[in-house]
């Protein structure tokens, strides 16, 4: 069967898909990732039925890295039989000033992504391996880069400057937004099950390792939570969110820490990691008694609040309000407490419907909509990369 393996590296996980190509479209044959890396690595994999190809856990030492996922990863899909490549398709976390949709990768397009490596240095690198191993061993399969940070360029160009001299602009220093790939599914599946909501004033929230907001006005983004980089907005995993870049001079110039010390805590030592001093994943904390992981949540929840009363600001009102990601899909007290603080905006969450994880976990008196969506970027990922293929080839 012709097939499109899609390839998503996020920061504590390594996803992956195997779609096949049929006359109507897409056929999804296997998902699969390996989480928890970092904390406890997992890989599972289910079939185009369901059924559980693999599942089984890895220690430490086994996969450490998103590097060693990858190994890992790669090794299992080559036990596969009965696909006949014909595309890769990768997320590619930053497309940086140049790319506002996906393109064919070739070399000058691989060198020009690198150079983007200083801006997501979690993602970029992991996510240029994969493409950089196939070119090696199957140059004759094309490979497809979709970008975090392409569904965000329709936003209007106040919003997304910073109020710096405009020359650094000109250099591409500007918000671009991230997990454009997860919004660009949520407001295309929204749009199928919801339509009148779907063409309205919504805010998503993207939660799960790295996490952020976007603002959809009738589907598109008009605002995120993130910027220039993947450090902004919402505290994350291993992340702290928006942080006074006074913070980063003081620790360079008082307390004497390079640059590099600086970019480690930021990406690897920062956020819930860092608050708790306990875990990076939410739900270990969840099952914590310690009152540091407790404190942790408290602050992942203040910081949600706020961040949905300055989206809700730029659309002027929210009619919905859509969980998605890791903890978003899968985290009933975490969605309470949050649409606790989304009150004031005439939320009310039906608890039972969030318990038992409904698709709509508000009541009807509710004057938001509260939505749980399960994300998929690898989908939309191989529609792009199908798409692109069948433009070349035609
Ligand atoms: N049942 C759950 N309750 C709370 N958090 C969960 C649950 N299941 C998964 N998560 C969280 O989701 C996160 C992973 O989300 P995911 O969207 O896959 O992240 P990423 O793509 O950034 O690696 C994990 O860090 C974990 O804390
Ligand atoms: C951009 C980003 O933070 O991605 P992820 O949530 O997959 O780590
Ligand atoms: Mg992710």
């Amino acid at each position: 069967m012709d097939a499109i393996l899609v390839v998503n590296a996020g920061s504590s996980s390594l996803k992956f898909q195997v779609f096949g190509i049929a006359d109507g479209g897409l056929e999804r044959q296997v998902r699969g990732q390996i989480s928890g890396i970092g904390t406890r690595p997992h890989l599972k994999a289910n079939g185009a039925d369901g059924a559980v190809l693999v599942d089984r856990g890895y220690d430490l030492k086994a996969i450490g890295d998103l590097p060693d996922a990858i190994s890992a990863a790669r090794e299992w899909l080559l036990t596969l039989d009965g696909f006949e490549l014909r595309a890769i398709g990768h997320r590619v976390v930053h497309g940086g000033p140049d790319y506002t949709q996906p393109v064919l990768i070739d070399a000058t397009v691989v060198d020009r992504l690198a150079s983007y490596q200083d801006l997501a240095p979690l993602h970029q690198p992991n996510n240029l391996a994969p493409i950089r191993l196939a070119m090696e061993i199957n140059p004759d399969v094309p490979q497809v880069a979709c970008f975090d940070t392409a569904f965000h360029r329709g936003h209007p160009e106040h919003a997304d400057c910073y109020a710096l001299p405009r020359t650094f602009h000109d250099q591409g220093v500007r918000r671009y937004g991230f997990h454009g790939l997860s919004y660009e599914y949520v407001a295309e599946r929204l749009r199928e099950m919801a339509p009148k909501v779907a063409g309205g004033k919504v805010v998503v929230a993207h939660l799960g390792s790295g996490a952020s907001m976007c603002a959809l006005r009738d589907g598109r983004s008009i605002e995120s939570t993130m910027g220039f980089t993947a450090l902004d907005g919402l505290p994350m995993g291993t992340r702290p969110g928006q942080l006074d870049p006074g913070v980063v001079l003081y620790l360079i110039k008082e307390k004497g820490l390079t640059v590099e010390a600086v970019s480690d805590l930021l990406y690897h030592d920062a956020g819930l990691k860092g608050l708790s001093g306990i875990s990076n994943d939410m739900r270990e904390l969840l099952a914590s008694d310690d009152p540091r992981a407790a404190f942790a949540i408290a602050h992942f929840v203040h910081r949600c609040g706020l961040n949905a009363g300055m989206l809700a600001a730029a659309l002027g009102g929210v009619d919905a309000f859509i969980f998605t990601a890791g903890v978003g899909e899968n985290s009933p007290p975490i969605r309470a407490r949050i649409a606790e603080g989304l009150a004031w905006l005439g939320a009310e969450l039906d608890a039972v419907a969030n318990e038992a994880g409904a698709g709509v976990i508000s009541t009807p008196r509710s004057r938001v909509a509260l939505h749980v969506i399960s994300t998929d970027e690898e989908l939309m990922i191989a529609r792009h990369t199908l798409a692109l293929i069948r433009a070349h080839t035609a």
